[in-house]
């Protein structure tokens, strides 16, 4: 059963009117930019009850801590930072260099990490970051960040090995070096001028949650209770009609637009978790699937007294690759709460998200009675456990460029379809996975809106792939290419082929009693 709507966009039907599709950050930077360009006649759909999205806080024993971003990634352009001082939002530098490493057998192996560290993985690093510049330069092809860290001498050899890759690089993706892509890869080609400083992250440790700086944003320009931002409206159909875009929610309330910003993960985009009508082109649906959304989960536990290193990250050189090997102390910057946090990372995500939080606790306990050996583990009083891929409006944490996803095929992930438009953190090539993409990606769209109902010729021009022409390269073959540039292995040669003419003939006969009747003459 289908309603109408029982909206009004604010202003006359002479302003186009703008379907913002998500309140996350992009979302919210998207709606603030269309007003400062004087477009109010905009209505923001939000599944939830919140405004933030992925940057979301929880509260655990009284205190406020991340389960989604928790981060502030420095950039030369200051440009979440700055946005996080206009609320005044604390936050303390990270301090990466104040780590422990503990093994299986509750030891301390702090000396063999930073050993192993300083004498070959940050060569090997800085090998990885020179090449892929150049790599870049020189137009090469994309590589592994796996591959290139084995050109610099890196080869993990041990668990502590393995924890020091975890650390500095499943870290940031989150994925494993032989998925990552060596040129896009943010300490590759791209670092220094336009992605991220080398300076420490930054961690919020404010009492109203990260979130606090999208709902200050929000504030700047939407009055509380205005009903252009409406929640709890889950949107299940995109349909693109000549003349205008239609939207349904889960409520069956339809919603017109001339331009529509969707702002959902790239894990939503790949779940199906909205239909297109038409369904959105191959070379849209290509770009989705192709690119990434890694996963991560935040889980904190409250003990009734800590038993653990007094340093700010706590490693574990688990027998098993990415098996809880990264802690966070949150007692360090919030003494006397109690609280370690433990970063869990890519497929253990996916692991743990189909158990129950009892089955993830015992887990969890385990392994740090393994890690403080002989030590007492006090009892876990309260605890947070998120489940970002499970819930149907997230599925994962953020966005990663793979290796070989190229630049071409980005270009029509970030496109238009129509006036249907993408913004989200996969959106920028500097900065994906952060929240600095969807910032940049929702004010890039917002200009090419503009553009575009300006009657501008720089509004944004139909996306085209421009794919290489690859095929079959033999003339002799049924499936022959004329175009194919390359040949991709896909010839069929039949021992009775069709020519072109129609009729049959027997071509590798034909030229075999040849051969035969000339070698007879001869001899
Ligand atoms: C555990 C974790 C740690 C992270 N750490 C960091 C970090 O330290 N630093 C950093 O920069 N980034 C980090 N990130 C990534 C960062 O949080 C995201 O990149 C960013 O917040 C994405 O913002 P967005 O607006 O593009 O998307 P979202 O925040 O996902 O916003 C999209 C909105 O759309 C809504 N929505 C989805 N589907 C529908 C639907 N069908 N109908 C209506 N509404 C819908 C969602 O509810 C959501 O509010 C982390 C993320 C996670 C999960």
């Amino acid at each position: 059963q289908q309603s109408q709507a029982t909206w009004r966009y604010p202003t006359s039907a002479q302003k186009p009117r703008i379907l913002i599709l998500g309140a996350g950050m992009a979302g919210i930077t998207a709606a603030k930019a269309l007003h400062d360009k004087g477009y109010d006649n905009f209505i923001i759909l939000e599944g939830s009850n919140r405004v933030g999205g992925r940057i979301k806080e929880v509260m655990i024993g009284g205190i406020t801590v991340e389960a989604g971003a928790g981060w502030i990634h420095p950039d030369p352009q200051n440009l979440i930072q700055s946005l996080a001082d206009r609320v005044n939002l604390s936050y303390v530098p990270l301090d990466s260099d104040d780590h422990v490493v503990r093994d299986g057998n509750g030891n301390d192996v702090t000396l063999e990490f930073d050993t192993r560290y300083n004498t070959s993985f940050d060569p090997a690093f800085k090998f990885l970051n020179s090449y892929a510049k150049e790599a870049n330069a020189k137009g090469k092809p994309d590589f592994t960040v796996r591959s290139a860290l084995s050109m610099g001498g890196w080869q993990p050899k041990s668990h502590v090995d393995d924890v020091i890759e975890v650390f500095n690089i499943d870290g940031d993706y989150p994925y494993p070096p032989e998925v990552n892509s060596g040129l896009n890869a943010f300490f590759g080609a791209y670092s220094g001028a336009k992605g991220f400083s080398t300076t420490e992250d930054l961690t919020v440790i404010d009492k109203r949650g990260f979130s606090q700086m999208v709902r200050g944003l929000r504030a700047e320009f939407l009055p509380d209770g205005d009903q252009r931002l409406r929640m709890n409206e889950v949107v299940t159909d995109i349909e693109n009609k000549d003349g205008g875009i239609s939207v349904r929610t889960r409520d069956n309330v339809t919603y017109s637009a001339d331009y529509v910003i969707v702002t959902f993960s790239i894990g939503v985009l790949q779940h199906d978790e909205v239909r297109f009508s038409p369904t959105l082109p191959l070379w849209k649906r290509e770009a989705i699937n192709q690119f990434q959304q890694g996963h991560l989960m935040h889980i904190y536990l409250k003990f009734a007294e800590t038993f653990w290193d007094d340093n700010e990250f706590i490693l574990y050189a688990s027998e098993r690759r990415n098996y809880y090997n990264m802690w966070q102390n949150v007692d360090k910057n919030f003494p006397g709460s109690n609280i370690l946090q433990v970063l869990v990372l890519g497929d253990e995500v996916i692991r743990l998200e189909r158990m129950d939080d009892r089955a993830i606790l015992n887990e969890v306990i385990s392994t740090l009675s393994t890690m403080y050996r002989g030590r007492s583990i006090s009892p876990v009083i309260a605890y947070s456990i998120p489940r970002w891929n499970s819930d149907p409006l997230f599925r994962g944490a953020f966005s990663n460029w793979p290796s070989g996803y190229t630049l071409d095929t980005f270009n029509g992930l970030i496109a238009p379809v129509g006036k249907i438009y993408f913004a989200g953190d996969y959106g920028d090539p500097f900065h994906y996975g952060t929240i600095q993409a969807s910032y940049i990606s929702a004010l890039r769209v917002v200009d090419n809106i503009d553009k575009c109902v300006r009657g501008l010729d720089s509004c944004e021009a139909p996306y085209q792939p421009k794919y290489e022409a690859r095929g079959c390269t033999y003339h002799g073959a049924q499936n022959y290419n004329a175009r194919a540039k390359e040949d991709d292995g896909s010839c069929i040669i039949l021992k009775c082929p069709i020519s072109s003419s129609g009729s049959v003939y027997y071509e590798n006969y034909t030229y075999t009693i040849l051969l035969l009747i000339a070698l007879s003459i001869m001899f």
